[in-house]
């Protein structure tokens, strides 16, 4: 009962965010997991993950077979509790005791899930479901006669469109974190008992016990998602660190040494900070000073302006083994750290937050938004027919995606013109996962433009010092628009990375380096 129980919980939660007017963030996964944390859920957030997108996928089929087989009317009732307490006094002051949603996912389970069982013991509830098989079923029948279709399945396709299993990466990437592994090939035979298979393509991995060495990226490896990778000793104790390729970039173009300070603008949740350790800090460099936890001499600063992420960035460094050689600043970074207090920084991971149109598991929350925009959209247009002017609701959505991108890219422009304001940084990578230009080659382009960056000294560093191999570079019609010369603007563009989701192996992303002497 309690997965029906805990998923009931996520499901109003997402089906609440559908009702604001706020606009929803984060992926599927991520509102499941704010439920489980804030409800403090027991069930494992994956297994409400997958019955809450599949339940949502066959909402209609769902709410045509609990509406039209009426089973609600038989829902037995009992007395509304006042305070916690039996609401005696009037007899109309009565509720159903199981809710819709709940019955949903039972009635799912029954007959849309590949084991087409219940999972509980025995439950009023679920005999309830059972007493009205026959009566759910042949609206299952009616449903698919409607709709002229065979299968069961053909049902998830029907008015939302939206499968978020079929919204994931096609390759989970994982790395060595070389804070933790002395020994790599150690670690790689490990690696390989379970991963037999060497496929010499991402696009090969097709078995649960291929493996893909990254030619790009060192020590990454991408198998299947569905290869529980979280339950290897590895994963457990931190020794390999999940982390989608492009995300990978950033701290491979700069590519730290064992001397360098860097500040990691915007951290949380760390993947790109404990990236960078794994390049100062592998190879055995391992500061004597930072383990007895004296006096630290940090060589990498991490900023974040969200303190409900900061945990998280704690969390994740503590299982990479970072936690005593990242110093943590809670707060704005733009605010708390100041170019004459961190003189001795050599180098820059500039990650912001963005508009995040390059990740997946977004296409509920984006559908959510659509249905928020389009209804916002009816109330208006009945006032507009009055007054006879016509707007149509694609252009508000343009508008409405235009003015956002606008106040991000000016927070982007604006993080990283500061960063590059501090003495003595030589290098500094900027990163989004953003697919638009707008967030990417346009604010690299108004830096490069800007007098005092200008003035600074500041470069983009050429494409033969930048992941060289990699095919995707940034827009060039971006910088055609303002480098006449022909040459410059393809230099330019070259020096950006970009990677499209899907296609690339992972998720959209774009990074760049500036670099001064
Ligand atoms: C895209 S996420 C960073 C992801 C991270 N680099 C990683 O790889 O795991 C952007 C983060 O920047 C934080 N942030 C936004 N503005 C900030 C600021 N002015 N100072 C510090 N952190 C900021 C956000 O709260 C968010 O956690």
């Amino acid at each position: 009962m309690n997965l029906y129980r805990d998923a009931t919980w996520v499901y109003e939660d997402l089906l609440n965010a559908s009702k604001t007017t706020k606009r929803t963030s984060g992926s599927l996964q991520s509102i499941v997991l704010n439920s489980c944390k804030r409800y403090k859920l027991k069930s494992n957030p994956k297994h409400i993950f997958a019955l809450v997108n599949s339940v949502y996928s066959y909402s209609e089929l769902l709410n045509y077979m609990y509406t039209r087989s009426k089973i609600d009317k038989d829902i037995p009732l009992r007395k509304k509790k006042v305070d916690g307490i039996d609401n005696v006094d009037t007899k109309n002051k009565k509720v159903k005791i199981y809710s819709e949603i709940t019955l949903k996912l039972l009635i799912h389970d029954l007959f849309l899930s590949k084991s087409k069982r219940i999972q509980m013991g025995k439950h009023p509830i679920k005999d309830f479901v059972i007493k009205h098989k026959t009566r759910l079923n042949s609206e299952l029948v009616r449903f698919k006669i409607k709709h002229k279709i065979s299968k069961n399945e053909d049902a998830k396709n029907i008015n939302n469109n939206i499968d978020a299993f079929s919204d994931i990466t096609p390759v989970r990437w994982f790395r060595l974190n070389l804070v933790k592994i002395d020994d790599i090939e150690n670690c790689v035979s490990e690696l390989r008992k379970k991963y037999i298979n060497r496929v010499s393509h991402w696009e090969e991995i097709k078995d649960n016990t291929d493996i893909y060495y990254d030619e790009f990226i060192p020590n990454l490896f991408g198998v299947l998602p569905s290869s529980k990778l979280t339950s290897h000793e590895l994963y457990k104790r931190g020794k390999i660190i999940i982390q989608d390729r492009a995300s990978c970039f950033p701290a491979h173009i700069l590519n730290p040494k064992h001397n360098d300070i860097i500040i990691d603008s915007c951290s949380a949740p760390g993947n790109k900070t404990t990236h960078i350790a794994s390049y100062i800090f592998g190879d055995t460099h391992r500061p004597a000073v930072n383990e007895k936890n004296s006096d630290p001499s940090y060589q990498i600063f991490a900023f974040e302006k969200d303190a409900e992420r900061g945990k998280t960035l704690a969390k994740m460094l503590r299982i990479a083994g970072c936690e005593k050689l990242v110093k943590i600043n809670i707060g704005d970074f733009t605010k708390l750290a100041t170019p004459q207090d961190y003189t001795q920084v050599t180098g820059f991971i500039v990650d912001p937050t963005c508009s995040g149109s390059g990740i997946f598991g977004r296409k509920i929350v984006d559908k959510l938004n659509k249905d928020k925009r389009d209804k916002e959209g009816e109330e208006g247009e009945e006032e507009q027919e009055q007054e006879q002017e016509q707007e149509s609701i694609d252009s508000k959505d343009e508008i409405e995606r235009k003015n956002r991108l606008i106040k991000l890219s000016s927070f982007q422009f604006e993080i990283v013109k500061y960063a590059l304001s501090f003495p003595n940084a030589k290098k500094l990578v900027y990163s989004t996962c953003s697919i638009h230009p707008e967030e990417n080659e346009r604010v690299v382009i108004d830096l490069l433009l800007d007098k005092q960056v200008k003035k600074q000294g500041w470069k983009l560093r050429p494409r033969s010092e930048v992941i060289p191999d990699w095919p995707r570079r940034g827009l060039l019609q971006e910088f055609e628009q303002v480098f006449p010369k022909d040459e410059e603007a393809t230099a330019l563009a070259e020096s950006c990375i970009r990677a499209l989701p899907k296609k690339d192996g992972g998720i959209g992303f774009f990074a760049v380096c500036f670099e001064r002497n």
